[in-house]
């Protein structure tokens, strides 16, 4: 028997917000441009999850300035690790939440194909709702968990996986490694705790082929940098 399709997830009115004074300025000093019709959509985005986050648990941010630096600035980070993925390259988001770090990306980058993937139906149901409404037709939702798919149909299918506040390092690896091609990224954003994660996470990363490039401070945090390494045998 089929499961009938689930109505819209109705989001709430909001008005798109507006960035704060030298924000501009602190996504160039991070190396990203953003077109002002880019800006714009981020905005939207943005005023959506945080209306939104007055009817379900999305995010513990309700402060919109607070929201462009610790949300948006914080997931734009990552964009400059992604210079080498050319257009139609596949990039998943695990444990996207209300939809970061994997919006913000795909609003920046439009020319990949971005997967969010998570677990939880609700926020998977905003994630479709806000994807349909800023029009992002290089967005699609996946509401499983990671384990599911990435040990089945995504295994291997991605260039890039990202992941914040998720899990440990020594869990966060064996959920989004399998999503990865040989060669492919996996970048995971942390906090002060990047190198103790790390030091506890080795088996984890030599049993999932990864190895560890580098750790990236930005103005936000740290970016863990694994890169996969090809099948053995
Ligand atoms: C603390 S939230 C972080 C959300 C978002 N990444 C962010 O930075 O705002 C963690 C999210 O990961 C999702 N999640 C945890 N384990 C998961 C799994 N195994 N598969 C898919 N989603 C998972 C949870 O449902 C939750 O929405």
């Amino acid at each position: 028997m089929t499961k009938a399709a689930r109505p819209p997830l109705p989001l709430p009115i909001s008005a798109p917000l507006a960035p704060p004074e030298g924000f501009e300025a602190r996504l160039a000093a991070i190396g990203v441009r953003l077109e002002p019709a880019a800006l714009a959509t981020l905005g939207d985005y943005l005023a959506r999850l945080l209306a939104m986050n007055e009817q379900m648990n999305l995010t513990a941010i309700k402060d919109p300035h607070e929201a462009w630096e610790r949300h948006a600035l914080d997931a734009l980070t990552l964009v400059p690790l992604l210079a080498d993925l050319g257009a139609g390259s596949r990039l998943v988001d695990v444990g996207s939440g209300g939809g970061l770090p994997g919006i913000p990306i795909a609003i920046t980058r439009p020319d990949l194909r971005v997967t969010l993937v998570e677990a939880t139906q609700k926020k998977a149901a905003f994630l479709s709702a806000v994807v349909a409404a800023l029009g992002l037709g290089n967005v699609e939702v996946r509401a499983e968990r990671a384990e599911k798919l990435g040990a089945g149909e995504l295994r291997g299918a991605f260039d890039a996986v990202t992941a914040r506040a998720v899990a440990r390092l020594n869990l966060l690896v064996p959920l989004t490694a399998p999503f990865v091609k040989a060669g492919g990224l996996v970048l995971l954003v942390k906090g002060q705790r990047a190198d103790e994660e790390l030091a506890e996470a080795k088996r984890a990363l030599a049993e999932q082929r990864t190895t560890h490039e580098k750790t990236v401070v930005t103005p936000t945090g740290r970016i863990v940098v694994l890169r996969r390494g090809p099948r053995a045998g």
